[in-house]
């Protein structure tokens, strides 16, 4: 990735810090017999680094939202799904994007989903990379401690808000 916006090999790996965070959620959606009113997990993005995702893949129901549509992510066997979080969004100055997603239920099947969660050392401040900053293409994000990124990204998304539009310049 780093590769592809002309920065140093190890750019996005050297952000990361000396303690970068690391932990494994395990997601449990049972049937829902009215999964037109529920969602297993609300619209969001991840305030992650990235985000590796292995899902059940006799079910879908993970979904990404582009250009207003929502698409159905689809299910490949023994295929991890790798998604890129906020914390990529602003160190690229928002050239690579976090998607919004979310989970649908389905009536019939249980679903189980294991993410493993990136983030940057909570104690480092992120900011878009100053070689992706120029006149033409000024920063489009405010330097944030990682720390009070996470525990603000969360709270925020309780109420259905994006944070990362909040550190918008
Ligand atoms: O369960 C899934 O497939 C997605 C979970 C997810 O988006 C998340 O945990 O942030
Ligand atoms: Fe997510």
């Amino acid at each position: 990735m780093a590769n592809l916006l002309d920065l140093d090999d190890n750019y996005f790996v050297d952000q990361l810090g000396e303690k970068p965070l690391t932990h494994a959620r395990c997601s449990y959606y049972p049937e829902c017999p009215r999964p037109e009113l529920v969602f297993g997990l609300k619209p969001h993005t991840d305030g992650t680094v990235v985000t590796v995702l292995m899902v059940d893949d006799t079910i879908g129901g993970l979904q990404v939202l582009r250009d207003g549509v929502w698409w159905d992510v689809p299910v490949v066997p023994h295929t991890l799904v790798v998604i890129i979080g906020d914390q990529i969004q602003i160190m690229s100055n928002g050239i690579f994007k976090s998607p919004v997603h979310r989970v649908v239920t389905n009536a019939k099947k249980e679903r189980i989903s294991v993410a493993l969660d990136y983030s940057v050392d909570p104690m480092r401040e992120i900011e878009p990379s100053a070689h992706l900053v120029n006149e033409k293409r000024p920063a489009l994000y405010r330097k944030v401690k990682v720390k009070d990124y996470i525990a603000v990204h969360y709270n925020h998304f309780s109420h259905g808000e994006m944070f990362i539009d909040s550190l918008k310049i």
